[in-house]
């Protein structure tokens, strides 16, 4: 049974979402993916939102691009913690899918993270976050992960010649 769902509206959310799923990955977290949009495909959005969680789903991550209600209404249909990934929208460069995203309205949060690449990556971290409160094997994971990542940072100083 999956950890993780990995939701996005459009295949071409792929090229960013893919950077959720190698964090996924790299962090030990199991996780599967789709593609429901709640615009598109109303009926599939609902049925998958409402059985998450009889389905052993601890969190969920949404990305969708311009008028985002996809993490919302994903929200709105389950108690699992919903993370919403803003995509880089061309016409807006993602400020639409972030406020459709961030704004919600009391009652129905959605954790809402940076938009593009970088939220992608940190959607996956967050969701192992919320993993690793009951699973030691994730928390330390994310130990060595900060790790590394401390080391790169250090190292990255002699680069500057
Ligand atoms: N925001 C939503 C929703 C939704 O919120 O239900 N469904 C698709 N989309 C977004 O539309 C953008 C363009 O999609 P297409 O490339 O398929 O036209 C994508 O970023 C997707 O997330």
């Amino acid at each position: 049974m999956p950890q993780v769902a990995v939701v996005m509206g459009s295949t071409s959310d792929w090229p960013a979402m893919q950077k959720t799923t190698l964090l996924l990955d790299e962090l030990g977290i199991t996780f599967e993916k789709h593609v429901i949009s709640a615009h598109r495909m109303p009926e599939q959005l609902q049925t998958f939102a409402q059985t998450a969680q009889k389905n052993g789903l601890q969190v969920i991550i949404a990305g969708a691009g311009g008028a985002a209600h996809l993490p919302g209404m994903i929200a709105a249909n389950t108690l699992i913690p919903v993370i919403g990934v803003p995509m880089q929208s061309h016409a807006l460069n993602g400020l639409d899918s972030l406020l459709s995203i961030v704004q919600m309205p009391a009652g129905i949060p959605v954790a809402t993270v940076a938009i593009g690449d970088a939220g992608a990556k940190n959607a996956g971290i967050l969701a192992a976050q919320i993993i690793a409160l009951h699973d030691e094997g994730v928390r330390q994971n994310l130990v060595s992960f900060r790790k590394q990542q401390t080391k790169k940072s250090i190292d990255s100083e002699a680069e500057l010649v």
